[in-house]
Formats: C-alpha cells, structure tokens, sequence
C-alpha cells in the first residue's frame, strides 16, 4: 500500500473521493494533534474508534432517524450501560476528553439517559460541594451510583436567575430548608435527563432564612426512590416532550409541595448556612454560577465538532456528486469545482478551525480559574464570564449557519435525514438558546466592554485586562492592509481591532450619553443594547482571529504551517468582508482596499481546494460518529442511499394499512362515482 499523506485512504474507496485525498499536502494525524490540541489525545480518539469498530454490541442497531423517540432511548441506555461496564476497558479512567469521543461515538449527539450527569451535574457537585458532601455524593456520581442533572430553568424564567420562583426556605426548628414550587409558572422546565431518568438533582433555588431572600443557591435534592426509580413524596415530575432535536435526553418538569431536604444539602463549598441561620456569604456573588460556565467553556469545541460533522459530510458528498458543465467539452464536473460551492464551505472550514482553536484557549482559562477559585482567588472569573459569554454566542451562532448552508450544498439528499444533516442542526442550534440566550450573553460581555470603554474614557487605560487591551490602543488613521508590500496578519488584526474598538467606544458613548440626559440606567441599556450587542460580536470575533494566528504561529511542521496559514487568509479575508460596513463607515478601509480583500479571498478558495478533503479528514471522524449516508468515509454514497431507503420502516410492506382503510377506498368510490 502506497503511503499517503491523507490517513483516510483505503482501497476500493469512490475514486473521486480519493483523488481528492492524494491532493492533500500534508499529514492528517498530524492536523488531528493540532486540532485535538494534543498528539497523545489525537491518538486516543483513533483507539478508542478502533475499539468500538470491533465491538458491534456498541453498534447502532438500526439508523437513528428510522428508530421511535422510545427505541432511541431505550438503545441508548442498552449501550450506555454496555459503556459503563467496560469503560476502563476502552479510556483511560475519568478522562473528559476521551469520554466525550466514547459518547460522540456509541452514544450519538441526540444525548443519552446520562448526558446531563456528566455536563453539569458532576461540574456542580465538584466546584459546589464541600469537601464533606464530595465524599457523600460525588463519588457516588461518578461510579454512575446516582443519576444526577441540573436543575434551574422554569417554566416562566430561564433568564432571569433572580426571579425564579423556586424557593428554599429555611426552617430552624428542624434545621431543615423547605422547598415549593408556588406556581405552574415556578416549575422547573428543561433539565436534561430530568424527565425519567434522573433521580438527583443539583436544584437551583432562591433561598430564604427568616423572611429573607438571600438569591438562587444550589441545593443537592433526592427526586426519585433509588431502588424502586417513583417519585419522592411531594415531588412532581416527568418529560417536556419532543423538541426540535436531542430527543433522546428526557428534558423534564418538576415541582416541589413543601418538599424538605436537610440543611446539609446546601451546596456549601463556598455559602453556608449554619444550624441557627447565619449566612455566610461566598467569596464571590455568583460563584455557584460555575457550573453554567464549565459548559459555556466546553461547548466552543462542542460547537466546532459539530460544524465541522457537517462539513465533513458536505464537502466529501461535494467531490463525488458530478453535477453540470464548467466547460461545455469536459465531462460534468465533482460540485465542489463550483466557485459558489467553495465559498459556501471553505469559510466555515476556516471556522472550525478557528473556534476550535479558540476552544481550546479557552477551556485552559476554564481550568485555571476553578483551580484558583478551589483556593478562594475569584480575581479571573469577570474575564472567564465575559470571554465564555462572548464566545458561545457568536460561535453558537455562526455553527448553526454553517451547517444550514452545508445542508444547502448537499442538495435535495441534504434535505434527507440520511444525510444527518437536520439532525446536527437541530442539536447545535440549541447552543443559541442553553447556557444563557445568545442575545442575553452577548449582553453580559458588553457589561464587561462598557465598563473597559469606561477606563479607557477616563484615561485609565493601564488597568484594563488583557483581553482588552486594545481598547485603550491609539489606531492608525487608516488600515494598512494592501498598502505596505508585505501585507500579513498584523495589518488584519489592528484592522479588527480597529473596528471592535470603534464600536465599542461609539456604543459605550451612546449609552452614557443617554444617561446624561437624564434617562435612567437600565433604560439608557435597553436603547444602546443593539449597538452593545455589535461591539460584543465584534470584539468576540477579534479574538477568535487572535487565536487563530497565536496558534498557527506555533506550528512547526511546514506542511501544516502552511495549509494552516491558507485558512487563516480566508478567514481574516472573508471576515472582513462579512463585517465591512465597520470598517467602511469611518473610512478606515478604502472600497479598494475591499477589492484587495476579495481578490484575496478567490486567491484563497482555489488554493484551498486541493486541500479540502484532508482538512475535513482531519477531524478523523469515523463513519459510526458521522451516522450519514452522504458523508460515508469510502464515497459511496448512491448504493447505500438506496440500501438506506429500502430500509425505510415504511418499505417493510407493500401496501401500507393506511392505503387500504382510506386511499384504496377513496380511489374506488371516486372510480365509482364516475361510471
Ligand atoms: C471534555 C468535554 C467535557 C464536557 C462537555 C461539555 C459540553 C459539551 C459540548 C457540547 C454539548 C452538546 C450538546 C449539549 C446539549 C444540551 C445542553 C446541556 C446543558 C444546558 C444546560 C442549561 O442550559 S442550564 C441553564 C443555563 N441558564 C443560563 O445560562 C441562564 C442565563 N442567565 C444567567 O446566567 C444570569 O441570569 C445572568 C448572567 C444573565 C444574570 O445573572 P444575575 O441576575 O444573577 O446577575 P446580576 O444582574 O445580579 O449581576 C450581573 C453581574 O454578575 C456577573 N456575573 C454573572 N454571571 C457571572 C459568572 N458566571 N461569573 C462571574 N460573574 C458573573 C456579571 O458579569 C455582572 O457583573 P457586573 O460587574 O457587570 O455587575
Ligand atoms: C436543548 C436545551 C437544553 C436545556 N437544558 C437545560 C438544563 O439542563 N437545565 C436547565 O436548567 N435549563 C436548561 N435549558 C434551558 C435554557 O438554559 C434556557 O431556555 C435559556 O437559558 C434561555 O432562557 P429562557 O428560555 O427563559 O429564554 P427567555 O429569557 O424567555 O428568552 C426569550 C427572548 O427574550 C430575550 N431576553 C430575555 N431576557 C432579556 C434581557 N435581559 N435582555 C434582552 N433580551 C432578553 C431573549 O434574548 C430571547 O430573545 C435548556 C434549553 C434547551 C433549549
């Protein structure tokens, strides 16, 4: 076997797709360890899909989209089970990351009977629960003793965390907090893995001690009968229904009549309450926050895979599907020729990239900020809040658009659900919504610019962080960018700057001009909040760039350099472009230099092309993970189209029970009535 810079190839595969693998210029286990962030993960992600190759009990026994909501459910939990089992047989023991790829392999993104467990109950109780409580509880949570979720979104507030209507209300008689759900709108609503499966939860509640409110504190509270799986006395609770995807997580209700939970269930790592109900108050106000803010941390590489499983399908469908002429002598061309279908995809190739890059700066923040927070320093979780905040927004929302025009370049068989393509969507676009509305985080980010636009006002730019440091930068009186002989990415980069400041600084002074003429705060927020909501965007997206060419300036194998700086001009190119009304309405940048930046970006796209296919590769997603016909690993797509299609349940007979109740009788008195 000839050896191939592209691991993917394998004999027998759809010629064209392999065509397209021998282009590549580089290694792809090579841009798996960059993109993984580590050879040794890289490595462990490929054993790991080894292992599950050859254990068909951890199989798909049927497509997902041909099994009901309760067949999904209850493989699932046939194959989770199976996982727990042998889990130390296949990663390495509590190990996140190779525990994520187990379950984005066996399990599928739809969820499982445990998701929430891992995402955020096991985060609450680790960064939450005393010492003692950890050795009560936690371990029990992690050797999958319990089912644990989180529980703070209600019916009538998800937002809204200081108007939930849950109370917890302390009794010192019997030292013992009482909890009540007073209202249909005071439900609990959403909770992952709440609606059946779960029989614990980390509860988020207001508390009360003598007739007062002292905000949501987080409570761990018993919902289910470990032996028998009934609901407590004085519990209600049960599933949401179908939602437009993930539904094989029971996101669920919950109510609570005068429930009692012993004081001690107050999650007291950082707040307590002592036995007569004096408070003592955490280090920092929204310290049990953290669990929210593990995930906002995490779902940026969430949110990059499952681009990048779209684009995965789409570009190799795109280089065997033959479709039309660019040149009326030559045969019908592979669509991925089309200069259209290059820039529907090759951007958000270059996207994944970067928000996977941008990932993995900031799941390394994550980490050291609950390290110090364990020692009560809290001096970093304002920058952690702002950065996660900006990030799971414009990351959430730009994977959501990606996989849509992916879909699109799939044509009609991207309109399939063998495609999987509805699917991702359907999941990734709940990142908009969970974790904090998008609109909503974008405006806790602007809270953190405004009041960086403050410093930089009153000539105190010295003390702003790191992350915004340009903000009190002086910028040039115009962009650099094509007018120096060597144009690189530091002209990009103070151009983004340029702009994010501009409307930073342009935002922050319509809001305090308003307050100046009297309007009142919140309402002078609510009138700038647009324009806010921009400079978050935009500020976001700087660093995103800034990742990007930290990273790749870290590089040292060539070949990966290289491809790598190829994306990195796309990116910045059509970037800019996306955003050049910033730059155009003050001039920085001429309608010239705009040609410049478009010439640059056709450059990039063509010289992209031959690499298209490796840097989806590279993600190394096995065909198992991937679950669509389109995006199969070999390219055969047509054959196995129709295999799927004659598996369809609706295929099973014939003549459907549906055509001879009704069409057959219906064609028949129809016939009938015309003799
Ligand atoms: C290796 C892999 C491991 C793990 C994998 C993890 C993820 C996997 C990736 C993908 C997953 C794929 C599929 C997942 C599917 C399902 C989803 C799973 C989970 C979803 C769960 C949920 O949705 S849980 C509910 C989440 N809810 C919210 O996010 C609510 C949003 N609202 C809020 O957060 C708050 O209400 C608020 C922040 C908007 C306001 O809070 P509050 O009213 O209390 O604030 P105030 O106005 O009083 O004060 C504001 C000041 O407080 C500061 N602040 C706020 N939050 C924080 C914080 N967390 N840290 C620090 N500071 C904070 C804020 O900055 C203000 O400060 P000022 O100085 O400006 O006053
Ligand atoms: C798939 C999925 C899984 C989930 N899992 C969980 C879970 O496990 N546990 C859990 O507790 N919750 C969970 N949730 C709930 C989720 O966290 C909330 O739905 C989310 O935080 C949004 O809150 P909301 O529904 O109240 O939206 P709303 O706040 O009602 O949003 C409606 C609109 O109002 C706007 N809006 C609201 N407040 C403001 C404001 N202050 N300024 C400007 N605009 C505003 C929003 O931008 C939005 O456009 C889940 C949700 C989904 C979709």
């Amino acid at each position: 076997m000839v050896h191939h810079q592209n691991k993917a190839i394998r004999e027998g595969d759809n010629p064209d797709l392999t065509a397209e693998r021998v282009t590549g210029t580089f290694d792809t286990h090579s841009m798996a360890a960059q993109i993984y962030n580590s050879e040794a993960h890289a490595r462990r992600r490929r054993e790991i899909t080894e292992i599950i190759a050859k254990r068909p009990e951890l199989h798909d026994t049927k497509p997902f989209p041909f099994m009901t909501r309760e067949e999904k459910i209850l493989e699932s939990s046939r194959k989770l089970t199976l996982i727990t089992k042998h889990m130390n047989e296949i990663i390495e023991p509590n190990n996140s990351n190779e525990m994520f790829h187990l379950n984005n392999e066996v399990l599928g993104i739809e969820g499982h009977p445990m998701a929430l467990h891992g995402i955020m109950f096991i985060p609450a109780l680790t960064a939450q629960a005393s010492e003692e409580q950890q050795k009560k509880w936690l371990t029990r949570a992690i050797n999958r003793e319990i089912v644990g979720t989180y529980a703070q979104t209600e019916l009538g507030h998800g937002t809204n965390l200081q108007n939930l209507e849950t109370t917890a209300t302390y009794d010192v008689a019997t030292q013992e907090f009482v909890l009540h759900t007073p209202t249909i709108t005071g439900l609990k609503w959403w909770p992952g893995n709440l609606g059946k499966s779960s029989n614990y939860a980390v509860v988020v509640a207001l508390m009360f001690i003598k007739g007062k409110n002292y905000g949501p504190h987080t409570f761990m509270v018993p919902l289910r009968d470990e032996k028998t799986h009934q609901p407590l006395k004085g519990i209600t609770i049960g599933d949401i229904g179908p939602k437009i995807a993930y539904n094989v997580t029971d996101n669920g209700f919950l109510g609570f009549d005068h429930y009692r939970i012993p004081r001690t269930n107050l999650l007291m790592r950082h707040t307590r309450v002592e036995p007569d109900g004096t408070y003592v108050k955490p280090p920092h106000a929204k310290i049990n926050y953290s669990a929210m803010v593990h995930v906002r941390s995490h779902m940026i590489t969430g949110q990059a895979i499952m681009l990048s499983y779209a684009l995965t399908i789409a570009t190799r469908y795109s280089s065997v599907r033959r479709q039309g002429q660019i040149d009326t002598t030559q045969p019908e061309v592979k669509v991925l020729e089309y200069q259209t279908q290059q820039h529907r995809l090759f951007p958000y190739i270059a996207r994944a990239y970067a928000f996977v890059f941008a990932g993995a700066e900031t799941v390394k923040l994550y980490e050291r900020v609950l390290e110090e927070v364990a020692t009560g320093n809290v001096s970093l979780m304002a920058d952690l809040h702002a950065l996660t905040s900006g990030l799971k927004s414009v990351v959430s929302h730009y994977t959501a658009q990606g996989i849509e025009q992916a879909r699109m370049a799939c044509g009609g068989h991207g309109y399939s659900q063998a495609s999987y393509m509805s699917e991702i969507f359907g999941v990734a676009v709940g990142g908009c919504t969970y974790e904090g509305e998008n609109m909503v985080m974008l405006l806790q980010l602007a809270r953190y610019l405004v009041k960086s636009a403050s410093l930089v006002k009153t000539g105190q730019s010295s003390k702003l962080g790191p992350l915004v440091a340009y903000l009190g930068a002086k910028s040039d009186s115009t962009s650099l960018i094509d007018r120096t002989p060597t144009t690189g990415f530091a002209e990009y980069v103070k151009t983004f700057q340029h702009i994010a400041r501009r409307q930073t600084l342009k935002a922050a002074d319509k809001f305090f001009g308003l307050m100046e003429k009297g309007e009142k705060r919140p309402i002078a927020w609510n009138k700038s909040s647009v324009e806010l909501n921009r400079a978050s965007r935009l500020h976001t997206r700087l660093y995103i760039v800034e990742a990007f060419v930290r990273r790749v300036e870290e590089v040292a194998d060539p070949r990966l350099k290289e491809v790598l700086t190829d994306l990195l001009h796309l990116h910045v190119n059509y970037e800019l472009l996306d955003m050049s009304t910033y730059a155009l309405e003050d001039g920085f940048v001429s309608s010239s230099q705009l040609d410049y930046v478009r010439d640059q970006l056709y450059f990039y796209l063509a010289k992209i092309r031959p690499n298209a296919v490796s840097l989806v590769d590279s993600w190394e997603f096995s065909d198992q993970e991937l679950r669509s016909v389109l995006g199969r690993r070999d390219g055969h797509v047509y054959e196995n189209l129709f295999a799927w299609a004659k598996a369809s349940p609706l295929n099973k007979t014939d003549v459907l029970p549906s055509v001879d109740k009704y069409l057959k009788p219906l064609m028949e008195s129809a016939r009938a009535s015309k003799l």
